[in-house]
């Protein structure tokens, strides 16, 4: 009886079934997946131990699960680095479901990501968009003509923008640089170290693996010796009020809305220090790395097809009179060619190949197999949107299919009526910075290809493998030559 039959996958080898799962991330071990799915059918299970992992490559399932089942997949399961260290894992992204979450997560949504407070942050899209015009322009080393490693400078330029949003303050480029570091530093020793850690019980870990948890609290302690002044400053900019306030102060930031959080659960106490600084890293990391590599994608893709570039730019000519400074976020929403080139990056190439984890509330069903309690559950995005039975051509960069009459027509990647594609996730997990991400996509890309004519460099061309490090990025980074097409303004202030 298959309703009480486990997803298939390979046998469960006590020590080999554990290291190849728990020494990978998910897109590490991505193409073993898509050969059980293969051979087995979309719904796949690997096995650690006692820990049951289930991939499910198919989009109906996933609507099923992620939609039509409610919050039976809202869980996640606990960061073993936070237990670990002692310290609380109530994010937005790993917190469990439950009333702390939903607080966070309003709070975020209905706060600094809500749409009348994202138009209050054009002056912030600007500066972003003028550091990322200047460092573009700037010419490379040597005689040779520019051919920067551009994905570089769009991170940097995200991370500029996250951190004026987070802080609400327009930092210098030496501060945004030391806190980009040290967040690198931290998610990298993490990603590194999860896997060892989640071998052995706490406790053994706790003893066994001294060093390393020291060492993390070590880069945890300088991401903080950045932040918290930085917070701070926004707690005496809330005391002094309007005409006091730092000339390099923003009016909102997220920083502002988490200090008035109240949890209830727990005697009505605001965040520590500590739970500020945890939500701040995390904003900053959510939204670099994801636009900043889907913005190389798709980029490369107009260099690798100037026909769309070219018809994208003509787009943006007859939407916007050439003596504007910029395409802003009103022109965007008069350009459908431009969201199709964006949902067309987003299909061929999601940034994470792998929404995060999920863990079962209770034992259900997926696809006919039992998925018991506590299983962690994940979802094969990319898989979905390259399918040959869903999509024509589906490795082709063809725009035009999302306009009326492509097999795209009508996609809503929210897949609240069904799903096609799911670069956010789906469900009450969703990503919940969408709308920012999409925003910033479309300005970033509009406006860069009406600053630049992008073109190919002979002997660097386009090659579209890839590379899996906290997104799924180009293997060969992007180094195309930028030609202005209009009169540089090269001012960043
Ligand atoms: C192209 C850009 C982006 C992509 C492709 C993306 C994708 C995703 C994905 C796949 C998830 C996991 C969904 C799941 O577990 O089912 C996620 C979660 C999340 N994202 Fe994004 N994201 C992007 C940008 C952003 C931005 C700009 C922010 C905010 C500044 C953000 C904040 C979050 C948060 C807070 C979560 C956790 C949601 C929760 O667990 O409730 N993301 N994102």
């Amino acid at each position: 009886n298959q309703r009480s039959r486990l997803p298939p996958g390979p046998p469960s080898l006590p020590l080999l079934g554990s290291v190849v799962w728990l020494t990978n991330s998910p897109s590490e071990i991505e193409p073993l997946l898509w050969r059980l799915v293969e051979r087995h059918g979309p719904v796949v299970a690997l096995r650690a131990g006692p820990r049951l992992s289930v991939f499910v490559a198919d989009r109906r399932l996933a609507h099923a699960a992620l939609v039509e089942s409610g919050a039976a997949l809202a869980d996640r399961p606990p960061l073993t680095s936070a237990a670990l260290l002692g310290e609380s894992d109530n994010t937005v992204t790993r917190a469990g479901y439950g009333p702390v979450w939903r607080l966070l997560r309003r709070n975020l949504v209905a706060e600094t990501l809500h749409p009348s407070r994202v138009k209050l942050f054009a002056p912030a899209r600007a500066w972003a968009r003028r550091v990322l015009a200047e460092k573009l322009g700037e010419p490379g080393p040597g005689a040779a003509p520019a051919a920067p490693r551009v994905v570089e400078t769009f991170h940097y330029a995200m991370f500029c923008l996250l951190v004026l949003m987070c802080f609400g303050e327009r930092l210098d480029e030496p501060a945004v640089r030391a806190i980009a570091a040290a967040q690198r530093e931290l998610l990298v020793y993490l990603a590194k170290n999860m896997p060892v850690f989640a071998l052995f019980p706490a406790a053994v870990t706790k003893h066994l693996l001294r060093s390393r948890l020291d060492k993390l609290r070590e880069l945890k302690r300088r991401v903080k010796e950045l932040l918290l002044p930085l917070i701070n400053a926004r707690r005496e900019n809330k005391k002094l009020g309007g005409e006091s306030k730092k000339e390099t102060m923003f009016e909102h930031s997220y920083v502002d809305t988490l200090l008035d959080i109240r949890l209830h659960e727990d005697g009505d106490r605001p965040l520590t220090d500590d739970e500020i600084i945890i939500q701040c890293s995390e904003f900053l990391d959510a939204g670099t790395d994801t636009t900043s590599t889907e913005l190389e994608w798709i980029m490369a893709e107009l260099v690798k097809n100037p026909s769309i570039q070219e018809k994208l730019y003509n787009e943006i000519k007859a939407t916007i009179d050439d003596d504007k400074e910029e395409v802003s976020e009103e022109d965007l929403h008069k350009m459908p060619y431009l969201k199709a080139v964006i949902l067309e990056g987003l299909r061929k190439h999601p940034p994470a190949h792998f929404v995060l984890p999920h863990k079962a509330a209770e034992d259900m069903e997926i696809g006919g197999y039992l998925i018991p309690k506590g299983t962690t559950v994940n979802f094969m995005v990319a898989q979905m949107s390259r399918d040959e039975r869903e999509w024509k051509n589906p490795m082709e960069f063809s725009p035009e299919r999302f306009l009326p009459g492509g097999d795209g027509e009508g996609v809503d990647v929210t897949g609240t009526k069904a799903i096609r594609m799911m670069p956010f996730g789906v469900g009450r997990r969703i990503c919940a910075g969408l709308g920012i991400a999409m925003l910033h996509l479309e300005y970033f890309v509009a406006n860069m290809v009406r600053e630049f004519e992008w073109q190919e460099v002979a002997g660097d061309e386009v090659d579209f493998a890839e590379k899996n490090e906290f997104t799924v990025v180009m293997k060969k980074p992007l180094r195309p030559r930028l030609v202005p097409r209009r009169p540089q303004s090269t001012s960043t202030h």
